[in-house]
């Protein structure tokens, strides 16, 4: 009798405990979303933050409403502006831009040979871009060990992940629009306003600021700013989805840096990423890989701002007449000496 009570007072023990374990299991699971809504609720950032506030007593030269430059064009058909030394003013526009207390989320990829650029990439960087301003570097490569120590200067930071190695370079540079699409998603929300997503093999010559912010912001290829629309080296075949008829076509940009706001690339890179997948499976791979993508996107989600290639010349020593300041450049590599395949 004794026996038997006891063994029911333990069994009632166990089943409460049990219960409790349940409950708290469940109600962990479903505080999950509350937490990182609210999360992303507390750091979304008010309009107000983005107002263009600048400060009596400031010492600049007057604006014109006549005067511009007029070897080049300012803005597009669709009213956005293209960045080109001359359209503003670097005291000015940084002035306002320090008022809003931004961080500008910076990805960069050096998988395999890849990773002898970093060291002029990130040492250029931080002499030329965002000088002044919150910068966070995220370097995905294969071989951490390999990251040079660059200096950071103080308000710029540099994380580094490491990711598996890939044997196709295409393969490699289409999968950071993957590896972008999660990171914005699952981290950045907090973190950062903008983000810019640069290639590797490139180096700062000139300031690369504030001036380039905007929702989505699109760098026109060095090779084609002069070029008409059929030339464009679009996607051409109508299997692909990244294709664009002989008769359509803006400009054309180039893959090696695009950006905007968190929700603009999360969705460029998500879209870009998912068209390829559709190509993946009817055996297709678009002639530029995910340059054509991008390119596509833009072509029908038109970039809010545009940089002049400027921001992505083909070497410093090549000439333009509209070329005033080469601020970001593509370096000579051997190709097939650097790439891990054809
Ligand atoms: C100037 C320009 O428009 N460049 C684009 C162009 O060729 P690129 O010749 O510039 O392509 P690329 O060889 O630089 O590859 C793109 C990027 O992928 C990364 N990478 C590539 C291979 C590798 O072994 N390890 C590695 O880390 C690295 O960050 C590199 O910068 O077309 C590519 C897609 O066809 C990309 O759109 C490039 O951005
Ligand atoms: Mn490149």
């Amino acid at each position: 009798m004794v026996l038997r009570q006891s063994f029911l007072i333990i069994l009632a023990f166990f089943g409460m405990v049990l219960c409790g374990l349940v409950y708290l299991n469940t109600n962990q699971n479903s505080c999950k979303p509350e937490i990182i809504e609210k999360v992303i609720t507390k750091e979304i950032r008010k309009p107000e933050n983005f107002a263009l506030r600048s400060s009596p007593g400031l010492v600049y030269n007057q604006p014109s409403a006549l005067v511009s430059r007029t070897d080049v064009a300012p803005v597009t058909s669709w009213l956005a502006p293209i960045i080109w030394e001359g359209t503003f003013d670097p005291t000015l526009i940084d002035s306002i831009f320090k008022q809003q207390n931004l961080t500008i989320a910076t990805t960069v990829f050096a998988l395999g040979k890849y990773t002898r650029f970093l060291k002029d990439f990130l040492e250029s960087a931080e002499e030329h871009y965002f000088v002044g301003f919150r910068v966070h570097y995220y370097l995905f490569t294969d071989k951490p060990e390999e990251v040079p120590e660059v200096k950071m200067s103080e308000n710029h930071s540099l994380t580094v992940r490491k990711v598996p190695s890939m044997n196709r370079w295409q393969d490699i540079s289409m999968g950071r629009m993957e590896i972008l699409e999660k990171l914005i998603k699952d981290e950045l929300a907090s973190e950062a306003d903008y983000i810019f997503c640069l290639d590797v093999d490139t180096k700062f010559h000139g300031r690369w600021s504030v001036e380039s912010l905007g929702r989505l912001v699109g760098v026109i290829h060095p090779w084609f700013f002069d070029a008409p629309r059929n030339q464009f080296t679009y996607e051409r075949r109508p299997e692909s989805q990244a294709y664009i008829p002989a008769e359509e076509g803006d400009y054309y940009f180039t893959g090696a840096a695009f950006g905007g706001s968190l929700e603009d690339v999360h969705h460029l890179t998500k879209t870009c990423w998912e068209q390829m997948n559709i190509d993946i499976a009817n055996s297709i791979e678009a002639i530029w890989h995910e340059e054509s993508h991008l390119n596509k996107y833009f072509l029908y989600n038109k970039p809010s701002k545009l940089l002049s290639p400027e921001y992505l010349w083909r070497d410093i020593n090549a000439g333009a007449g509209q070329i005033k300041v080469v601020r970001f450049t593509h370096v000579a590599k051997n190709n097939a000496e650097v790439r891990p395949n054809k």
